[in-house]
């Protein structure tokens, strides 16, 4: 095992079908510029540590304590959650069935993986974890996808079942399709844990990144796109994925003539969104395919409404953009949290500055951001932006 590695993976913003995607319906996705980062180190000190500053969590235990709650295989237990080690593993953290605290996710999500992947060798390595991220946490940009990309790229990696990547002191890298594949279902399993029902699209741009078309488990990287400046805002309403996802489900069972239509209304606006971004590169842009992708919008966040994951501060933020002449939508599992908010080549500046500064009066946190920002990546300690490599140094 290395004595150190560190990883970074993206977070993630859905254009249209978040939801509908569980459903097996298409979603549109980009990575986003902010990210997820972890260093793991090897230790002789016989513990299990985690060091999660962003939701103030500290906390280890013996190897030896662990050793006893093995599942009985390793490997092929990233396909199915294995129950009976969750359950183990519940009682451990003691947290009961039904629990959505952010700490205890985020802590079974780590030691779910980190026994499942080491279960295979029968030896349990001491190690100390800290993870760091740029995201909100619980806000609708995958904060959950990213960690548990980067708890299944270092653990991997630290088992040995993918390699290490780096070679001298100052370099990032990336690894190829087969172990990000297995990155990538690792990462669902952690995902499986935290919401409850994964469509896997989040793990996916976490693991990949870029700009993808993600329908059933198939991914279709779009590689030609026009560039999209985006506004992203977080109401800073604390939402949880997990209960949203089960909130639709609900609702179909209660409604299935009423829901199911909505949600193939979603899958037409997520093709029609593709189609109209395939002729934006193919031909020049023209101000009648941004009213095309104003109107889609729109009419995806009414449809988001009716499935019951909208928000008063999610109202306030697509009317406030409006009156600037700007069209908003939630963005992930919404009931708060994050939305977008796109913007025409033509938009001035001086109405992007009035608009994020009318968002920040409503006490909102408002950024312009880039998308389709690299997957999952390995960094040597001197490739890593300092004001994480200072968070994590402190570990
Ligand atoms: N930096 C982090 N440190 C520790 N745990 C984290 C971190 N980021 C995310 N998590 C875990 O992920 C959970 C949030 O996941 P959730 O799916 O509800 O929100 P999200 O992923 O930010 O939004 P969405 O799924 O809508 O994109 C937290 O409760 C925590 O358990
Ligand atoms: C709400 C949802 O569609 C997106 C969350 O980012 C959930 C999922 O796809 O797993
Ligand atoms: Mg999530």
């Amino acid at each position: 095992m290395e004595p150190e590695c560190i990883m970074s993976a993206p977070g993630k913003a859905i254009l249209h079908g978040e939801h509908a995607v569980v459903h097996g319906k298409v979603a549109l996705a980009v990575s986003l510029n902010l990210r997820t980062y972890l260093r793991l180190q090897a230790t002789s000190t016989s513990k299990v540590c985690i060091n999660l500053p962003n939701i103030n969590t500290f906390l280890s235990w013996d190897v030896t304590k662990l050793k006893q709650l093995l599942p009985d295989s390793g490997g092929e237990r990233c396909f199915l959650l294995d129950a009976e080690l969750v359950r183990r593993l519940r009682d451990l953290v003691g947290v009961s069935n039904g629990t959505l605290d952010t700490r205890s996710m985020a802590i079974l999500a780590f030691l779910y993986i980190y026994l499942s992947v080491f279960a295979g060798s029968g030896e349990l390595p001491s190690l100390t974890v800290s993870v760091w991220s740029e995201l909100p946490t619980g806000a609708g940009l995958g904060s959950s996808a990213a960690y548990s990309v980067c708890l299944a790229a270092a653990l991997l990696s630290a088992s040995g079942t993918i390699p290490s990547l780096l070679s001298d002191q100052e370099s990032t890298a990336r690894w190829g399709e087969v172990e990000m594949e297995l990155i990538n279902r690792w990462a669902f399993q952690g995902e499986r844990i935290i919401h409850g029902n994964p469509s896997g699209v989040d793990n996916v741009v976490g693991t990949w990144g870029g700009i993808l078309r993600y329908h059933s488990g198939k991914i279709t990287p779009l590689n030609r796109v026009p560039m999209l400046r985006i506004l992203l805002t977080n109401t800073k309403v604390p939402r949880s994925t997990k209960v949203l996802v089960a909130g639709v489900k609900d609702k179909m069972n209660k409604f299935p003539s009423i829901i199911n239509p909505v949600l193939e209304s979603v899958n037409a606006v997520s093709c029609t969104c593709e189609q109209t971004l395939s002729e934006m590169t193919n031909d020049i842009p023209t101000p009648e395919h941004y009213n095309i992708l104003e109107e889609l919008i729109d009419i995806n966040q009414h449809h988001l409404n009716v499935m019951g994951v909208g928000h008063p501060a999610l109202d306030t933020l697509c009317r406030v953009t409006l009156a600037r002449g700007l069209h908003s939508k939630l963005t992930g599992a919404g009931g708060g949290g994050c939305g977008i908010t796109l913007l025409r080549p033509e938009t001035e500046c001086s109405v992007i500055q009035n608009t994020i500064q009318d968002l920040r009066d409503c006490g909102y946190d408002c950024w312009e951001t880039s998308v389709g920002a690299e997957g999952v990546q390995q960094h040597s300690p001197l490739a890593v932006k300092e004001e994480a490599l200072e968070v994590l140094a402190r570990y």
